[in-house]
């Protein structure tokens, strides 16, 4: 039987799984130091961000809550479709509380700039954002984000919660997708 080997369809690693968890150490530790003495809740934007939600917060050692939003624009394609579709809204009341949205990457903007205008409006008392990646010369809005892992080139990336028509989600490192896969 022929086995197709997942590499063939990635061109570059771009940050390795050591890379990532020395990154996501590193702003655990900025982020226990900005919020001593408060309880943080974390946000994770579904599906995306699951696995930089759960490396991050067992990186983290004061008091944390975690709720989840799903929100989706990209489908099963490579570029967003600028419609952010909420596919399940947090369970939690935002009302005073210090909440740190986590993301795996700003791409075009669209979704956190589209989350947070959704939040403003939710009475917390502080709203920040953490990405691991950040795509600068993707922006189509700017995103003021306190907490970046990585700037990285203009490419398309799967791997760790990164996705191409749901697959590739599960790789540890964050790899360029092959054209071959999507054109
Ligand atoms: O900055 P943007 O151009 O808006 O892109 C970033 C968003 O796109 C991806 O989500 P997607 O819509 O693919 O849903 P998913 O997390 O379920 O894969 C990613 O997880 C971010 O949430
Ligand atoms: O480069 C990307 N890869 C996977 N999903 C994404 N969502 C926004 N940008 C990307
Ligand atoms: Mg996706």
């Amino acid at each position: 039987m022929e086995t197709s080997d997942i590499r063939d369809e990635l061109t570059e690693i771009l940050v390795t799984e050591q890379e990532i968890q020395e990154k996501l150490r590193e702003l655990a530790a900025r982020i226990d130091a900005d919020y001593a003495g408060k309880d943080v809740l974390l946000v994770g934007v579904l599906k995306g961000a699951v696995m930089v939600m759960a490396d991050l917060a067992r990186s983290l050692h004061g008091h944390v809550e975690m709720d989840w939003m799903a929100v989706s624009s990209y489908g099963a394609g490579t570029k967003s479709s600028g419609v952010v579709q909420i596919r399940k809204d947090l369970d939690s009341d935002l009302t005073g509380r210090h909440v740190l949205i986590v993301e795996d990457i700003i791409d075009s903007g669209l979704t956190l700039s589209w989350l947070l205008e959704n939040f403003a409006s939710r009475g917390a008392a502080s709203i920040e954002v953490c990405a691991l990646l950040r795509k600068p010369e993707a922006a189509k809005v700017e995103i003021d984000c306190k907490y970046v892992g990585f700037d990285i080139p203009n490419a398309f990336v799967v791997g760790y919660g990164l996705d191409f028509a749901e697959r590739y989600r599960n790789l540890r490192d964050v790899a360029v997708l092959a054209p071959h896969v999507y054109s």
